[in-house]
């Protein structure tokens, strides 16, 4: 087989990757992006619905202090736009469907009651929970060791309230609660600008979407990457010590350092020789992806907007459980996104296709009227069977993993560095976490590189080759 010989690899070309790359080629180091798909943009993924627009199936919102990945759109030419957030919001709740204003349906002034001082409780103790080193939380090892389902069964008994809060864990973990760590679901909101900012359109994480759909931000990176990207590389084998020899099913790479830029349950199954210090492969091993399908319907125009209605809808009912406007600017055409999460997702997969497309239109159909019926396209991504993400949105823990295994997230093996937006203490999990983590693993690999017998390390240096 072939054999490269190259400063630095990367392997995985979703945005961690893509951003890794990005800045090594800054700093004049040379690199092979490895990527196993044909495609770029890892989980985030366009889908064309005509016109040249297109919705994501991925990731896709963009939120206040997500700055990484936002300068990023903003130096690649490529605006973004607010979500579609005007019109009456629908909650469907023990069979009836009722419209509401504002983040938060209201049901009664107990559960009401009940879930604001649970949320308010959840933001206190978040705030103590340091993101980039949860394990260091003064109460960690107490919050580590119970579900985020047990915690809400002791802070709320009102039906409503345990729902909202389950379906928060759904909509913005893609997690059951009986599965997360409550020190997770901390970090998470800590790492982020709260729980409520984290299910909220204006303020909050869904605010802002892509004109175009989000991969065009990774697929301008490929562009400007074009010479080192090589696509249909799947990554099986890397032996490190003195350098690093990365395998794929067709070539050989040899580099001084190499970057594994994707989550931790995608990088637990390559081969590492010698093997992975326990923690770190420990940690690969209980630190599952959520489980995720989007449901995505396109009609002539979006018909609900007529009615006064935002487009946006929770459920307690599902299998669609959260619901929103997803049209392009100018709302043509009409897009209705739905999300089944959790173990909904499960079941939800093993469905026939025809009949999964028939559940997401009957939930649609329940808040939006018969119209909903009838869309001229649906597409659907279920990323748990998706063979380089294995589910989605991202990799999570549960139960006594932080506070056991945590420093090993990002912590490098030798000449091994971990990016992938789980490794980000910053937004971890979303895409402006995969921009960060991507430049610090790329930080990391400069200066081993600029601190070794390399004699300067200035853009456009050339390449001391291995082997
Ligand atoms: C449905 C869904 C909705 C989401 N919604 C949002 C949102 O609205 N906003 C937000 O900010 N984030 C969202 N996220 C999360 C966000 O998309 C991800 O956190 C981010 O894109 C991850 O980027 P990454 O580069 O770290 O990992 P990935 O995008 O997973 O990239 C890893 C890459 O590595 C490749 N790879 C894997 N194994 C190998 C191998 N052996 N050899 C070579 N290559 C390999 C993969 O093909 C992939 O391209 C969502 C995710 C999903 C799935
Ligand atoms: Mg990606």
């Amino acid at each position: 087989m072939k054999t490269t010989h190259t400063e630095a690899v990367v392997i995985g070309a979703g945005l961690s990757g893509l951003a890794s790359a990005r800045e090594l080629r800054r700093s004049g180091i040379e690199v092979a992006l490895l990527e196993a798909r044909d495609r770029v943009g890892g989980r985030t993924l366009n889908h064309p619905i005509g016109d040249g627009k297109a919705v994501e199936l991925g990731g896709q919102w963009i939120g206040p202090g997500q700055d990484e990945i936002a300068a990023l759109a903003d130096e690649l030419g490529i605006p973004t736009f607010p979500t579609h957030d005007a019109g009456k919001k629908l909650f469907e709740h023990s069979g009836h469907v009722v419209a509401y204003n504002g983040t938060v349906p209201k049901a009664g002034p107990i559960g009401t009651a009940e879930f604001g001082i649970a949320v308010l409780r959840l933001e206190r103790m978040a705030k103590r929970v340091p993101p980039r080193a949860p394990w260091e939380a003064p109460r960690a090892k107490a919050w580590d060791r119970e579900t985020f389902a047990s915690w809400i069964r002791r802070n709320a008994r009102s039906r409503f309230a345990r729902e909202a809060l389950t379906l928060w864990s759904e909509s913005v973990l893609a997690v059951d609660p009986a599965d997360i760590s409550l020190l997770h679901v901390l970090a998470h909101a800590s790492a982020h600008r709260g729980v409520i900012a984290l299910c909220s359109t204006t303020g909050g994480a869904q605010e802002r979407r892509v004109v175009g759909g989000s991969q065009r931000i990774a697929l301008a990176l490929a562009e400007e990457l074009a010479e080192c990207l090589r696509l249909r590389q799947p990554v099986r084998r890397i032996e490190h010590g003195d350098f690093v020899r990365v395998h794929t099913d067709h070539a050989v790479f040899e580099a001084k350092h190499v970057i594994v830029a994707m989550s931790p349950t995608m990088a637990g199954r390559l081969c590492y020789d010698p093997p992975l210090p326990p923690e770190r492969d420990q940690l690969a091993q209980h630190m599952p992806m959520g489980s995720i399908v989007k449901c995505v319907a396109v009609y002539d125009e979006p018909f609900w907007r007529k009615s006064g209605r935002s487009g946006q809808a929770l459920s307690d009912r599902g299998p669609v459980k959260f619901a929103f406007d997803n049209s392009p600017p100018d709302g043509n055409p009409g897009v209705l996104l739905g999300f089944v999460a959790g173990a909904h997702a499960r079941s939800f997969s093993q469905l026939a296709p025809e009949v999964r497309k028939q559940r997401a239109l009957d939930c649609f159909t329940r808040w939006f009227g018969p119209e909903a019926d009838q869309p001229r396209d649906y597409v659907e991504k279920a990323w748990a069977q998706d063979e380089w993400a294995r589910g989605g949105y991202f990799g999570y823990m549960p139960p006594g993993v932080w506070t056991t295994l945590g420093p090993a997230l990002g912590r490098p093996v030798g000449r091994l560095h971990w990016a992938g937006s789980e490794t980000s203490g910053v937004c971890m999990g979303s895409m402006d976490g995969a921009i960060r983590a991507g430049k610090r693993a790329a930080a990391e690999v400069v200066d081993d590189i600029c601190a070794g017998p390399r004699p300067m390390c200035l853009n456009g240096a050339t390449s001391e080759l291995l082997g």
